[in-house]
């Protein structure tokens, strides 16, 4: 299980521990560890408002906490040059919130590649993107389209194409399936799946529990007043890479 007290970033992988954040003054979360190792999915659930989504930013170095540390392999997430940006990745509810509507498809995938430190040619930008929109199952003529020229199942596995293509080391998907219908649900949970089984960790946070318990290894719940999300089931796990679930 991903969860304890101490000791957690021996075990390397993405690590918060004792964090803390307030928002005008008033505190969301309080001491609060929480480990994803590599090739695991972790499941998050807990009530509206608990703060589910304040410990995603902070695990994707998107929020800086008052207190507690996040880790990457034992390196802080947060530096002093800025966010590791390409180690940890995130995928939110709403694509059309996080996207640059003037840019095409193709070129919002693509945006990662041009922030590595050790950069390829533009060639081979291409031929990445080509391949993880295959991946994620974007055909070849929607990467010219603009977002408002595809459906929100077609942007969401666009934003999940830019969300992979610089192979992150974890990914933490905030709701990221809410608006979709099943058969795209199925679909980029599978994707995700097979990820995981090549050393991606996930965390998935969501409301519905029917769906955490086909998709992760473990669910973890966050409840007011408690310092650390606690196991709540290991799930049986049915093939859902097949998406027979
Ligand atoms: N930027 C902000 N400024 C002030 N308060 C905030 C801010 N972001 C979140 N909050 C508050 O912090 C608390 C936790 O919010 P958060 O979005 O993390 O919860 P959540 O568990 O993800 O909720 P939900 O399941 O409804 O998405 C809520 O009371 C929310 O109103």
């Amino acid at each position: 299980m991903a969860i304890a007290p101490g000791g957690l970033e021996a075990q390397g992988g993405l690590v918060a521990q004792g964090v803390r954040v307030s928002y005008d003054g008033r505190i969301v979360l309080d001491g609060v560890s929480l480990s994803l190792p590599r090739g695991r999915t972790i499941g998050l659930v807990g009530p509206s408002g608990v703060g589910k989504s304040t410990l995603a930013r902070v695990l994707a170095g998107l929020l800086v906490p008052e207190a507690g540390t996040v880790t990457h392999d034992g390196e802080p997430v947060v530096t002093r040059r800025g966010r590791m940006g390409d180690r940890v990745g995130m995928l939110f509810q709403s694509p059309r919130r996080s996207c640059n509507p003037q840019q095409r498809l193709g070129d919002l995938i693509a945006e990662p590649l041009r922030y590595r430190k050790r950069r390829a040619p533009r060639s081979a930008h291409a031929a990445r993107v080509a391949e993880v929109a295959t991946e994620v199952g974007l055909t070849a003529d929607l990467l010219g389209r603009l977002p408002a020229e595809v459906s929100d199942g077609q942007l969401q596995r666009a934003a999940l194409a830019r969300a992979l293509v610089a192979d992150p080391c974890h990914l933490i998907c905030d709701e990221a399936t809410a608006m979709l219908d099943a058969i795209t649900t199925a679909s980029i949970v599978a994707v995700l799946r097979r990820r995981a089984d090549a050393g991606l960790g996930v965390l998935a946070i969501s409301h519905d529990r029917e769906l955490l318990d086909a998709w992760a290894d473990d669910v973890v719940e966050l409840s007011q007043g408690q310092a650390s999300p606690a196991a709540v089931r290991r799930p049986r796990r049915p093939d859902c890479r097949t998406g027979a679930w």
